[in-house]
């Protein structure tokens, strides 16, 4: 896998950096009553990673299935590389996007190797009497298919496991399976739902290296993410979502130091703030001490200076 987070190891033909790749605009999702996403504006940049943050039930996961074609937005519109999107998942992950869920979604009792090339589908060429008939079409794009699974394989980390049944890989592993898998497809945009969920905080760093690789190949990222750690290292830009609208957009810096962000994810302080009475007396009997002993010291500072003074 590369881990160089500089060099670009940019793919051919994926679009000059900063061209928009997605641009969804008053993106609305309703159930009902309930306004799961409420007018959301959003941009990916090719060469970008861009974060997606929110407490739980912010939309998050509603306003994904709507740039992969799962829902059909309310209101708005989603484009990708200037092309209103299909409303068929299959036709979004065709035109070039690809995601990762939030639960993971293998082929438990398929090899590694074969959960990747089910991946592929969408950019395999031959039809159905080719895969019926097996002639040399057939065998010829199965066995690109196979070297580029491998490749992917590779990249992150699990050629060596690739006869393993996917239902025995560590969790930390299988996630990677999922982004493989994802990646098979040759997407120009690649979105993370909670890439990080359960894992220790190697597989969390490994897992940082591997979506830096990811956007050095060439590929944007959006990534949902609760590790905020984790996307404030990784990410471009961040937006952050609350009760299905967009709060504020910006890079780590702006968006961490939003009193707005921390509201939404700490609470806003109380009214009568329980515990504020408790804190001031223990401030005040520390101020007293502090007092006192800087008096006592004075008294003895004197007293060893008059001793000085009567010899
Ligand atoms: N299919 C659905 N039908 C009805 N309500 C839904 C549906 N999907 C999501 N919701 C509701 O929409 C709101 C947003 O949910 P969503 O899962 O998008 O939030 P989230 O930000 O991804 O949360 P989390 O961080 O917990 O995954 C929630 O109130 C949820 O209950």
């Amino acid at each position: 896998m590369t881990t160089d987070t500089t060099t670009k190891d940019t793919a051919p033909g994926a679009p000059a950096p900063g061209t928009t790749v997605l641009d969804a605009r008053g993106v609305t999702m309703r159930f009902g009553g309930l306004t799961a996403v409420n007018g959301v504006d959003l941009t990916v940049n090719s060469g970008e990673i861009v974060g997606l943050i929110g407490p739980n039930g912010a939309g998050k996961t509603t306003f994904f299935n709507c740039l992969t074609g799962l829902y059909i937005p309310t209101e708005g519109e989603v484009r990708f590389k200037g092309k209103v999107l299909p409303a068929k998942s299959f036709k979004v992950t065709a035109a070039g996007i690809a995601r990762t869920f939030q639960n993971i979604r293998l082929f438990a009792n398929m090899t590694v190797l074969e959960n990747v090339l089910v991946g592929r589908h969408t950019r395999t060429k031959e039809g159905f009497w080719s895969a019926v008939l097996r002639g040399p079409g057939f065998h010829k794009a199965e066995a690109h298919s196979r070297e580029r699974a491998m490749e992917l394989l590779e990249f992150v980390g699990l050629a060596a496991k690739a006869d393993h049944l996917a239902r025995n890989l560590p969790y930390g592993e299988q996630r990677k399976l999922e982004i493989a898998r994802a990646l098979a497809s040759e997407p120009g945009l690649l979105l993370l739902d909670e890439p990080t969920a359960g894992m220790n905080p190697q597989e969390t760093r490994a897992t940082e290296e591997l979506v830096f690789a990811i956007r050095d190949k060439g590929i944007a990222v959006l990534v949902i993410e609760h590790d905020m750690r984790f996307i404030f290292n990784l990410c471009d830009r961040v937006a952050v979502l609350v009760q299905g609208e967009k709060l504020i957009e910006g890079d780590s810096a702006t968006v961490q130091g939003d009193e707005r962000v921390v509201a939404a994810y700490l609470g806003e302080p109380l009214e009568n703030d329980p515990g504020a009475a408790e804190a001031a007396e223990v401030e005040a009997a520390e101020a007293a001490q502090a007092s006192e002993t800087a008096r006592a010291d004075d008294t003895t500072t004197d007293t060893a200076a008059g001793k000085e003074n009567d010899r």
